[in-house]
């Protein structure tokens, strides 16, 4: 892309003057890179401030790795051809997209945010677009993925010359449609600008990042930034909870409203879950419909329900969406349900705030066999929203054994964070055991379950590295469903009898 294009780009953000010092106009530049420790020949490096570091800090490592030019919001002394702007971060996403060549104008987008849901939503999403005939791609927590190919990403929503640079690969794959996870820290932070999307979906809300946003209507305005008219041309809301009607109120883009409420356009009519997966009635303006999936728990009976109204609002046919549904494997990490066949079920779900644990445990409850009960395996995570371990503790009381342990505690006092959990607990009727080792309380928990219990780890769901220091270099290998395999076999044994995915679906 050359640089008078670039110049061009930039001057489309109204924030004030643009003078651009050096470079012909013809200057070609190869994408644009945010980390000088991943600057390509050629690239047009942009100096962003951040919490941690500025990256104007960083123009000379930049320079010396074959960056052709800078973007700055303050005086950077090199010679190195300069766009300044009154703000980098602000420029990010159109001029991401541009030196991407623009991919998005090639895709049909689906957003999707809610403090819970968004990974499994878009994965269904995805799959009811693939079922509806359509190459698309999807980007989320999970990373990023187009028919068979995937890509890791380091953000639920990366930076924006990331997100770009990935729908481009989508679109050179062949996808005319892609779903974007859009975590509320990517649209206060602009990472989604530059984007359009045809339908926004909203999962619902509860108080969660406000390490970052600092107070809940911060989060709330943040998220609610993603169904305004330039961002979004139509919107499916969850209604079942007050966030999501006060949404549905205030959003000036036509809404479907979804939900268990009378006045839901498309109206959860009933539904049962059980370890084989989850049955749902929905009724629409075209009547009943009953849709199956194989994932597991109430909690997922919205989700599916969201990502039938996105099929439907992108025209695809019914029979397609529910094609789509049934052929969607869970998201790793999502209710992932290991083990029964006459040894404790286990369950592993990336829960991480109240309302999740809350929904994750009931969910659990309804696996147990009779007079089975069940065990929480509980921790929170180091320096991240400490204000939610009381209220973790609190949804943790409906367990019947909670086992209190680490979940890395990036620095912190693990034993702190495990009191401050417990202080949820207190007056409650869950025996609590103290077991600080993850892995051990993992065993314990399945050494200590018969074979009508339900074990139940929470917090770290698809993840595969634990911290307890403030170095990520510290990180080691721990994935709780890989712990939970062996603690199965080990305290257990093999399986005896069908595996649990062949049981009928309770009610
Ligand atoms: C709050 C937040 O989102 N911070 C992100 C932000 O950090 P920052 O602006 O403070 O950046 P910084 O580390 O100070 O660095 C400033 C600039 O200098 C650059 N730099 C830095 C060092 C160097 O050697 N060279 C260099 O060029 C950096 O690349 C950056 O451009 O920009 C960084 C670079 O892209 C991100 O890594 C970082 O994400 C951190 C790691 C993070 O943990 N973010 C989480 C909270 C997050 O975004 N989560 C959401 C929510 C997920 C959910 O809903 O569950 C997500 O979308 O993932």
């Amino acid at each position: 892309m050359t640089w008078s294009a670039v110049e061009r780009r930039a001057r489309t953000v109204p924030d004030g003057p643009v003078t651009r010092s050096g470079g012909d106009d013809g200057l070609l530049l190869r994408g644009l890179v945010t980390d000088s420790r991943r600057v390509v020949p050629g690239c047009l490096f942009a100096c962003v401030r951040g919490a941690a570091s500025d990256g104007h800090r960083w123009a000379g490592a930049a320079a010396r790795a074959g960056a052709a030019a800078l973007l700055a919001d303050r005086p950077v002394d090199l010679a190195l051809p300069t766009l300044s702007v009154p703000s980098v971060r602000a420029r990010l996403g159109p001029l991401g997209a541009l030196l991407a060549g623009d991919p998005a104008d090639a895709l049909d987008l689906v957003g999707v945010t809610g403090s819970n849901g968004k990974t499994t939503t878009s994965t269904l999403v995805g799959g009811v677009l693939e079922a509806g005939g359509t190459c698309t791609g999807v980007v989320g927590t999970l990373g990023a993925r187009v028919g068979i190919r995937t890509r890791r990403t380091p953000l639920t929503t990366p930076e924006a010359p990331e997100l770009h640079e990935l729908l481009r690969w989508m679109v050179d794959a062949g996808a005319r449609r892609a779903v974007v996870e859009a975590s509320s820290i990517a649209l206060d932070m602009g990472r989604i600008d530059g984007l359009r999307f045809g339908v926004a979906v909203f999962t619902g809300f509860e108080e969660d990042h406000l390490d970052h946003h600092g107070t809940i209507e911060h989060y709330w305005a943040s998220k609610a930034r993603l169904f305004e008219r330039d961002r979004s041309a139509a919107a499916v809301v969850v209604v079942d909870d007050p966030w999501g009607r006060r949404l549905a109120e205030q959003a000036p883009v036509p809404v479907t409203r979804v939900g268990t409420s009378e006045d839901a356009d498309v109206r959860v009519l009933g539904w049962r879950t059980g370890a084989a997966g989850t049955e749902v009635l929905l009724g629409d303006d075209t009547g009943g419909h009953r849709v199956s999936s194989p994932l597991v728990g109430r909690v997922h009976v919205t989700n599916l329900a969201a990502a039938w109204a996105t099929g439907r609002a992108l025209g695809v046919p019914a029979d397609a969406i529910a094609a789509g549904l049934a052929a969607t494997t869970p998201p790793r990490g999502r209710n992932t349900v290991l083990g029964g066949s006459g040894r404790p079920v286990v369950v592993v779900d990336y829960a991480h705030t109240p309302r999740a644990l809350a929904a994750a445990v009931a969910t659990a409850r309804d696996l147990c066999g009779p007079g089975g009960r069940l065990h929480l395996v509980l921790g929170a995570r180091g320096r991240r929203d400490r204000y939610k371990r009381q209220g973790l503790g609190e949804s943790a009381r409906a367990a019947d054994v909670v086992w209190l342990t680490n979940e890395g505690s990036h620095g912190e006092d693990p034993a702190a964070i495990i009191g401050e959990l417990r202080i949820g607990l207190l007056g409650g009727g869950a025996a609590v055991r103290t077991v600080p080792d993850r892995r051990a309380a993992i065993h314990a928990a399945v050494r200590a379950a018969g074979p009508a219990d339900v074990v139940l780890v929470v917090g770290r769901g698809h993840e595969t590295r634990l911290l307890d220091t403030t170095d990520p270099r510290d990180a080691v290998h721990l994935d709780d469903a890989e712990v939970a395999t062996t603690a199965l076999i080990v305290e257990h044994g093999p399986p005896t009898r069908a595996p649990a995915g062949e049981d009928e679906l309770a009610s």
